[in-house]
């Protein structure tokens, strides 16, 4: 059984504009020790989808599907209950850390605080709990810096400070949105180090992640989404090096590579579709260079693109719908970070 399971999930946001299909039809899952990565530009439902998970859609947004944590219904679950597995087996890292701490307790006394709450450690145990979390999360001195305030971490050690409360309840999960966004790229770099330490067989990681190049390094698996749903999934590797939607190579395309001189705004022209009124058949179909008729009218399926089935995409090319075929290339970067001359499918 797997860790998580997403059914058909459904977020809707009412709002004066009309009602908001964040999330429209949304399944995937995510197996012990496992790191997913979700993708795809502003405005996908990447942030709603997580929040679907944690129960913390604010009030105008509204839930249907399915969502198990461990064989458990977490769409079932009263708000009680909900609130114990967040924070305790699920834990999450937002972006901007020094927003998620209140400024007037200690660092050490908000992790405890989390200990308290989802372990039955309490007094003395807790705060030495907490000391010993941020020395795992590699806090310089922790029994110093657990008496400092917010204000005296830096936005990175603020960040792993989050990291320290979200291992309080000791997770199976991570749901991690954006957590290097807004560090700047060193610091990006040590976090994701500390967070590739912390993966292990015991807790999954959720990556939510507009950064292309932190999914690649970090994940193992990939899902895209446009629109609020799932237009690919793959292992990593797969994904990076052999897209098959276009939206995928249309997003690879668009990272910048340093030496490359081509213009790379061309590569995905248009914007996400107003997710209270989206285009009809494939979403994607008014950006897509291969569209045919048949994409205005079809809702393509995440459908095998080879025997394994574990390589999906949304196209009418993997349903037999599709007159034409998909030639896209896609420039990889090799090892040493240079883009190669491109490979054309
Ligand atoms: N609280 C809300 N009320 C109304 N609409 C919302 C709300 N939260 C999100 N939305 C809408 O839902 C859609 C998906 O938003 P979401 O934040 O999940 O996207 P995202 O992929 O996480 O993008 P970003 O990278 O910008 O965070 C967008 O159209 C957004 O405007």
């Amino acid at each position: 059984m797997a860790l998580l399971e997403v059914e058909d999930l459904v977020v809707r946001f009412y709002t004066e504009g009309g009602v908001v299909r964040a999330v429209d039809g949304l399944s995937y899952t995510l197996d012990r020790g496992e790191r997913l990565g979700v993708v795809g530009e502003s405005g996908a439902g990447k942030t709603a989808a997580a929040l679907a998970v944690l129960g913390l859609l604010d009030e105008s947004g509204r839930i249907e599907g399915e969502i198990r944590f461990d064989g458990e219904s977490l769409t079932a679950a009263d708000d009680d209950r909900l609130q114990a597995i967040r924070g305790g087996r699920i834990g999450t890292v937002f972006q901007d850390p020094e927003a998620a701490l209140n400024p007037v307790y200690t660092v050490g006394e908000q992790i405890a605080e989390a200990v308290r709450t989802h372990t039955d450690r309490d007094g003395a145990a807790a705060n030495d709990r907490a000391v010993a979390l941020l020395d795992r999360v590699g806090i310089p001195d922790p029994a110093t810096r657990a008496d400092q305030y917010p204000h005296e971490f830096s936005g990175g050690m603020a960040q792993r400070a989050l990291v320290a409360m979200a291992l309080a309840g000791d997770p199976d999960l991570l749901i991690a949105d954006e957590p290097t966004t807004g560090l700047d790229v060193t610091v990006q770099a040590q976090l994701l180090e500390l967070l590739d330490d912390l993966a292990t067989a015991d807790l999954a990681v959720q990556l939510v992640s507009h950064d292309l190049g932190v999914v690649a390094e970090f994940c193992d698996r990939v899902l895209v989404l446009y629109a609020g749903q799932a237009v690919e999934r793959a292992p990593v590797d797969d994904l990076f090096y052999e897209p098959k939607h276009p939206y995928t190579a249309g997003l690879l395309r668009s990272v910048p590579r340093i030496g490359d001189s081509r213009d790379r705004l061309s590569a995905l022209s248009g914007t996400t579709p107003d997710l209270s009124a989206p285009p009809p058949g494939c979403r994607f179909h008014p950006r897509c260079p291969y569209a045919e008729d048949a994409c205005t009218k079809h809702d393509p399926p995440l459908a095998a693109t080879d025997d394994s089935g574990v390589h999906r995409a949304a196209c009418l090319a993997y349903t037999g719908d599709l007159s034409g075929e998909l030639t896209f290339s896609v420039d990889v970067v090799d090892d040493d970070g240079g883009a190669d001359g491109g490979d054309s499918r």
